[in-house]
């Protein structure tokens, strides 16, 4: 038997892979415009890769031990986990070489699709704003050992002198997460083929061994979730299945080390325990320690994520010491101090964020400084708390700065949510809502629309950039802006929509934007977090108490309602989305922060209405994002997002209309807290699952209106007249005529005009023809 090697006192379970200035993006989009090859993204990628492993040492993560992991990614890591084990849709086997191996280009097409070969689905990764490529799995897909790039990476690191710990999606998870190919036998589900599917990742084990890996970390998030769709009992033999299988003897493949980022192991934690994999990565923000001894954990090492990867405070390092202490009370052969999840959901590096207040900044912790402080706990742990005396001090007054500094409890925002009374979330009935509506907007059968934005194009970024170096004066830019308005609209009543939308030139993304124009708030500069692909957002930081210092959008939706004759819909984010795609404050419940961003919100939609516009739009495409992994924790989050949603709309007369946005399709799943945001229409997306969300809403018997897309704005492909006649066609079989919408699933901002002009000519058509049929 060979004995287990060392695991670092401290480590970190990922890191960004787009790079400080968004490198990754810059040159893989270039290399999809055919400005660049392949080979020149590669020295691109090599290059951020050192200075990952560089920074990464300098703050104090060990080499000669495999502290530092190996998780880079050109696009996605589980559409890397598909390259590796060669699971390849059919329709894109022409891309593999003879070893099955794909390069970047077939692999940006697998993740892009190209003409009427559909992408791999993109759907979000357990709760965050990280969008993966779903691995089509069927009876047939023929496992092979595709890709050694997890090999060549660590060797590439191995010869600058670090010991890298390669990391890659663990099979049950890969198989969990995984869909069934078209074609798939009824009762078939990918998990069937984990037998198929571990002699792959043996043979990778064997190969990193040989390469000289000491230990691998197999990512298993699945194992925290109920919404998996494989059975939980099922779930847990797989895992016996699985461990048993690669958890062989030693000399023949690195250690193994399972970890369970974003939630709470519970049952799987003592099946896991109960395999020879060596070490176990646990949750500790969001999951819990166990209360008492787990039977094979004694053979073990713990690995306690205790530092947050998935939000930005300064840990309380006094608080995370103890938890460890009381850790090694647990009897595993060691406890080592982690990151609850990979660090790529934060920004590299709070000193690269000059404009940023000093003092909120020391409350912050980026990913860097996030390694710091995993560094310091791992000294505390091994030498004594002594050692750490400063940091401690440090890192406690960071906490009491935060308690008391000025905006982070403002006694008059508190005052009017402690007033509320239940008036405040209600609004009259359905019934004559929908009739005051119908009078007052006078709006055609199947009525159309868009979801708000319009394509950003180069000209509108340019220009905000800009304005933002000042190279613009707030007029020029307005004048810009208000220029791109014209042409929305222009192009809107060119094309004959029935109910028009300003685009949202002006915003820079649809939750950062309202975060600049909030109290409570703040931005960052560089703080670039991947959302999918080579897709940023610069998530806000929502530090303090919120309110509304003034109108927001209400000038920009005059200005566009003051060009139409037809109703323009005001566009707004929820206070849902708000709080899910910002960093967001961990003192308070969410509940009550929504309910303050919904309360600035409702002053704006009171502001909107008072200007004359009959429909409101508040956007909760992440509603389904933050429900929590763990069923038993449901009820409380939809009650208090629902609260929220209903506080921020619930203000308006009757004859005005609440459209709320939802851009995914899992309308069954939520539809009770669909029903309680209680909006009088509700678009959702549709056009990729071809109307499948149309038996939910039948089957519950929703009673109000829904706009079920019609145009799958994920992909460049232009739909056709037929195409969507017939999505159409099926809609009006399903749902009355007069609960129908006719729209896209979601906004149009990452699409080009020339895909979206005829995109939307095409369903005007549709519905034209449609509507004759009535
Ligand atoms: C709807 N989605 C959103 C999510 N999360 C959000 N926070 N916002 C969303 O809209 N989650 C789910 C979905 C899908 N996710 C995304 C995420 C990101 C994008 C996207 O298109 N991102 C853009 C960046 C958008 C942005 O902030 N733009 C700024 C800065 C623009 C910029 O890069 N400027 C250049 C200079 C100009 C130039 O030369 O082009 C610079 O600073 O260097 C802005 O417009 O001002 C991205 O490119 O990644 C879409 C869906
Ligand atoms: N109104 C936003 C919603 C996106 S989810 C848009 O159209 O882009
Ligand atoms: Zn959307």
């Amino acid at each position: 038997m060979t004995s287990t090697p060392t695991f670092p006192a401290g480590s970190v379970l990922g890191y960004p892979r787009i790079g400080p200035r968004r490198e990754l993006k810059k040159a893989i989009e270039s290399f999809w415009a055919g400005r660049s090859t392949a080979d020149e993204v590669e020295a691109v990628a090599a290059d951020l890769r050192r200075r990952t492993r560089t920074r990464l040492a300098e703050l104090g993560l060990r080499t000669d031990v495999p502290a530092i992991p190996s998780a880079f990614s050109f696009y996605d890591h589980v559409l890397d986990a598909s390259a590796v084990v060669g699971a390849v849709p059919a329709r894109f086997a022409d891309l593999v070489d003879e070893n099955g191996r794909l390069d970047l280009a077939g692999y940006s097409t697998v993740a892009r699709g190209r003409g009427d070969d559909l992408p791999l689905e993109m759907t979000k990764w357990f709760d965050t704003n990280y969008h993966y490529l779903v691995p089509e799995i069927g009876p047939d897909t023929a496992f092979r050992y595709a890709s050694d790039r997890p090999v060549r990476e660590f060797t590439e690191a191995l010869a600058d002198g670090v010991l890298t710990r390669p990391v890659i999606v663990g099979p049950v998870t890969y198989l969990a997460l995984a869909k069934a190919a078209e074609g798939s036998p009824e009762g078939f589900a990918p998990i069937d083929r984990l037998q198929d599917l571990l002699p792959v990742y043996a043979e990778l084990l064997r190969d990193l061994k040989a390469a000289g890996a000491t230990w691998v970390q197999l990512d298993e998030p699945a194992l925290v979730s109920d919404s998996i769709e494989v059975p939980a009992d099922q779930l847990l033999a797989a895992v016996v299945e699985a461990y048993r299988a690669l958890a062989t003897d030693l000399t023949d493949r690195p250690a193994i080390f399972v970890a369970a980022p974003y939630g709470d192991l519970g049952a799987a934690l003592p099946v896991l325990a109960s395999t020879d994999v060596e070490a176990i990565g646990i949750d500790l923000v969001r999951g819990h320690a166990p209360a008492e001894t787990v039977p094979g954990l004694e053979t073990k090492t713990l690995v306690a994520g205790v530092i947050d990867g998935h939000n930005i405070w300064r840990a309380d390092l006094d608080a995370k010491l103890q938890i460890l202490e009381q850790l090694e009370g647990l009897g595993a052969a060691a406890v080592t101090v982690g990151t609850s999840t990979s660090l790529f959901h934060v920004p590299h590096d709070t000193a690269d964020e000059p404009n940023l207040d000093a003092t909120l900044k020391s409350w912050l912790a980026f990913a860097d400084q996030k390694t710091l402080e995993i560094v310091t706990l791992a000294e505390g742990l091994t030498e004594g708390r002594e050692a750490i005396h400063e940091e401690l001090l440090a890192a406690t007054d960071a906490v009491n700065s935060r308690k008391t500094a000025p905006g982070v409890v403002r006694p008059e925002v508190r005052a009017r949510a402690a007033a509320l009374t239940e008036d405040a979330f209600n609004r009259g009935t359905w019934e004559s809502r929908k009739e005051q509506q119908a009078k007052r907007l006078d709006l055609p059968p199947l009525p159309t629309t868009t979801i708000g934005s319009f394509p950003q194009t180069t000209e509108i970024r340019v220009a905000r950039a800009a304005f933002g170096r000042g190279e613009l004066t707030a007029e020029q830019y307005e004048d810009e802006m208000k220029a791109e308005i014209r042409r929305v609209v222009e192009l809107q009543e060119k094309i004959g929509l029935d109910v028009l939308v300003h685009g949202e030139p002006e915003r820079n993304d649809m939750v950062q934007y309202f975060a600049e124009n909030l109290d409570g708030f703040a931005v960052t500069q560089n703080g670039w977090v991947q959302s999918y692909g080579s897709r940023c957002t610069r998530p806000s930081i929502l530090w303090g108490d919120v309110s509304r210092p003034a109108p927001i959008t209400v000038a920009w939706t005059s200005y566009t309602q003051s060009l139409t004759e037809k109703h323009v819909k005001g566009m707004l984010t929820g206070p849902v989305t708000i709080l899910a795609w910002s960093f967001v404050r961990d003192d308070q419940p969410l509940g009550d922060t929504a309910n303050q961003v919904g309360l600035a919100l409702r002053d704006e939609i009171a502001d909107l209405e008072a200007a004359g516009i009959a429909i409101i739009q508040v956007d909760e495409p992440a509603l389904r994002e933050l429900l929590p992994l763990r069923e038993e924790d449901h009820a409380a989050y939809l009650d208090w997002s629902v609260r929220s949603f209903r506080l921020a709309t619930a203000g308006v007369r009757d004859d005005t209309q609440i459209h709320t946005h939802l851009c995914y399709s899992e309308f069954g799943e939520i539809i009770g807290a669909i029903d309680g945001l209680d909006a009088d229409v509700t678009s959702i997306e549709a056009a990729r699952s071809k109307m499948e969300i149309l038996g939910d809403i039948n089957a519950a018997g929703y009673p109000r209106a829904v706009g079920p897309g019609v145009y799958d704005i994920h992909s460049p492909r232009v739909p056709s007249e037929g195409e969507v006649e017939e999505l159409l066609t099926e809609a009006v079989k399903a749902i009355a005529v007069d609960q129908l919408w006719v729209n896209p699933d979601c906004g149009l901002k990452t699409r080009r005009y020339e895909e979206v002009a005829p995109s939307l000519e095409h369903i005007i058509e549709a519905t034209k023809a449609v509507r004759a049929t009535l």
